[in-house]
């Protein structure tokens, strides 16, 4: 469990990032991070692993404040998957994913076993091993950039808008993969999106947040679909117009469910017919 306590960030310059966040964020689920750009989404995540250090508050990760642990060794033990993939250009992708395995002084054979059953994983083929990054599609390096992440096995893995850079296609087939991989992998995942159907998808848990990080709502998808919290939120999610503003019509064959834009969705089941 990761708990955020009354935590503030205000940055050197006097940016209010994080006024007094408190969450809980439970085990082996996934709960996402979602608002507006700068609304301090990466502010939270990074003071997970302490690339960002609170002002004021603390984090706890099983009970014990982040700021008591080695932060060199801690950011060794979370996974984090950057937007870009964060990939060493000039390393290979075996080098690349064993960057973690080699700091810890594992044997070499051992480190390249390790690599090759990761791109397994991510569902890479093992022929890419020897590539460098630049000859990867993008999708290709972002999955490369999970399976380093994955490398030491870590109990929780930090994505910050992982899948922003790539084709919608090529993100639709990396975000089921993440779904799968969290039901293989059983990890605590942060996940940061401003991508509320990303959200919906791929959260346990999803938080709505609004500037200096205030919680706007948190719940599960169909809580949050079924009750918003405000017209914010609605707004957000789309309920009033959008793919979510399902409307009935009756057709000679019963009733089915069409959207904002007309198109019809599926068709309208009542429970017990
Ligand atoms: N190193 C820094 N120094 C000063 N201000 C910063 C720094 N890093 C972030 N900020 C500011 O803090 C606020 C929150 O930024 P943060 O990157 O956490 O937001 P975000 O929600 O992740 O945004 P985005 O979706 O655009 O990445 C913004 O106003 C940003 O400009």
């Amino acid at each position: 469990m990761i708990e955020f306590s009354s935590v503030s960030k205000t940055y050197p310059d006097g940016t209010a990032a994080v006024d007094d966040f408190s969450l809980v964020i439970p085990p082996r689920k996934t709960t996402v991070l979602v608002g507006s750009s700068g609304c301090g989404k990466t502010t939270l995540l990074r003071m997970i692993n302490r690339m960002v250090e609170p002002t004021a508050g603390t984090i706890e990760i099983d009970g014990e404040s982040v700021m008591d642990k080695d932060p060199v060794r801690l950011r060794r033990g979370i996974g984090y998957v950057l937007q870009n993939g964060g990939l060493l250009p000039h390393h290979t992708v075996l080098d690349n994913v064993t960057t973690v395995l080699r700091l810890e002084r594992a044997p070499r054979a051992a480190a390249r076993d390790r690599a090759f059953e990761l791109l397994d994983t991510v569902g890479l083929d093992p022929a890419l091993a020897e590539r460098y990054p630049s000859q990867l599609s993008g999708g290709q390096q972002q999955r490369v950039g999970v399976a380093r992440a994955l490398a030491a096995d870590p109990n929780i893995l930090l994505m910050d808008e992982p899948f922003g850079a790539v084709d919608p296609i090529v993100r639709a087939e990396l975000q089921t993969e993440t779904l799968r991989l969290q039901r293989e992998l059983n990890k605590t995942i942060v996940f940061v999106t401003h991508d509320i159907d990303e959200a919906f998808l791929l959260g346990d848990q999803v938080v709505i947040l609004s500037k200096g990080a205030d919680i706007t709502q948190i719940g599960t998808p169909s809580e949050i679909i079924e009750n918003p919290a405000d017209e914010f939120v609605a707004n957000f999610v789309g309920i009033e117009r959008g793919t979510r503003a399902l409307h009935t019509k009756r057709t000679g064959s019963g009733t089915v469910l069409v959207d904002a834009a007309g198109r019809t969705q599926g068709v309208l089941v009542e429970d017990g017919a």
